[in-house]
């Protein structure tokens, strides 16, 4: 028995087909503590999220964590979870048919756009499996963490090479590594910081927190914590804010060990003890407003900032929606995209911008 899989014979001249896979975490398919264990068992198994020698891990992970979590984080969900289902599921689905119509719109109405997740469904694998059959010759993946990481970008790149292990017929593939100083992504980011001060007011401090790593993945390598950073820079040069005007921080740390620092609940109890009587918080690492932006910073960091003598706590959306942000990930998409060349020898882009030109001189006569 081989373990390829059988696929259809290939026929000389296949055109290429092009297909954009969005690629976000995953989140559980009901806020219920089955589907929590189901998720968690999946998430806390992948080796790029956890780095504990496997036997203790399995042995922590299936005796303690999967006992204690999954009702704990179940009841956490139900306090974010919407009449269509999870906000990162809903999110995810609206960008994709989003992008999908930037791309039509722009003169690109070739490229498909799908979406994946990296744990629970629908899976890396199974998309793919349905893109092969219907043609897609060409991939670009795009893993929706704009500050890479071992632990996401890393282990989205392991699963879809892990997915293309059994192939026969491989397709091309290109991935995009990360996009935390992308011009575009920054000014989307601004822009909502903007409109929220216009309608809000704006507070003291801005608080920009990112979703933690534990700490010896920067010691080892793990460029996240500086693309971080960068982010908060440039989205800081952006706004016109000084050094005293905002704060990067880390949020979710997940069990005792040191994670990366400053740690944003106590970063903004220690704010509100110093007598800071406002702060906006927003999470430029996630595109999507999921459990950890709504009810970890919304609810309970906001509750500790309130209950250390805060007055005024304002949480940012993330970009959601937002159409100057699709507008960036198409801008992105299209870029890499001119990585692949045509037959007749132009990149993707450039052909794209011709097919418009036509169009608007087909107008204009
Ligand atoms: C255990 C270690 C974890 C690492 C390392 C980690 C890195 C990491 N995660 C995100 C983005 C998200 N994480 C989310 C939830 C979540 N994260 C962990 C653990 C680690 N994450 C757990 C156990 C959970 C589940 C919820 C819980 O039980 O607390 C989510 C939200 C998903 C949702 O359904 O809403 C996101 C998004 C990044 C970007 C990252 C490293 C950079
Ligand atoms: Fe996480
Ligand atoms: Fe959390």
């Amino acid at each position: 028995m081989s373990r390829f899989i059988a696929e259809p014979p290939y026929t000389h001249g296949q055109t290429a087909r092009t297909g954009v896979l969005l690629v976000n975490l995953g989140t559980p398919d009901q806020a219920d503590a089955p589907s929590l264990r189901r998720y968690l068992k999946e998430f806390l198994s992948d080796d790029r999220v956890v780095e504990v020698p496997k036997p203790v891990w399995w042995l922590i992970l299936n005796a303690i964590i999967l006992n204690v979590r999954p009702k704990k984080s179940a009841e956490k969900y139900a306090t974010v979870w919407t009449d269509e289902g999870s906000p990162l599921r809903v999110h995810t689905e609206r960008q994709t048919r989003l992008l999908r119509g930037w791309m039509v719109a722009e003169g690109q109405p070739d490229i498909e756009v799908r979406h994946a997740m990296r744990y629970g469904a629908p899976s890396i694998a199974d998309v793919l499996q349905q893109m092969k059959a219907e043609g897609f010759t060409r991939i670009l993946a795009v893993p929706m963490y704009p500050q890479g990481a071992s632990s996401t970008t890393g282990s989205v790149v392991d699963e879809l090479a892990r997915a293309l292990l059994r192939w026969r017929n491989l397709p091309e593939l290109r991935y995009v590594r990360a996009f935390a100083g992308d011009r575009s992504y920054i000014d989307a980011l601004a822009a909502s910081v903007r409109e929220h001060w216009q309608k809000n007011g704006r507070a003291d401090k801005l608080v920009m927190s990112f979703h933690g790593v534990p700490h010896f993945h920067l010691m080892k390598g793990d460029p996240y914590h500086c693309e971080c950073h960068r982010t908060g820079r440039l989205l800081a040069e952006a706004l016109g804010l000084g050094k005293e005007d905002y704060l990067v921080t880390f949020q979710s740390r997940f069990g005792r060990a040191r994670w990366l620092e400053p740690y944003t609940q106590p970063t903004l109890e220690k704010l509100a003890d110093g007598g800071l009587k406002s702060v906006d918080v927003m999470c430029p690492g996630f595109v999507a407003d999921c459990l950890e932006t709504l009810e970890e910073i919304a609810v309970e960091n906001r509750d500790a900032f309130i209950a250390h003598g805060g007055q005024r706590f304002s949480y940012i959306p993330c970009l959601n929606e937002r159409p100057d942000w699709i507008a960036a990930l198409g801008g992105l998409v299209r870029r890499e995209l001119g990585h692949w060349w045509d037959e007749a020898g132009q990149p993707q882009p450039e052909r794209a911008l011709q097919a418009q030109r036509a169009r608007d001189m087909g107008a204009a006569r």
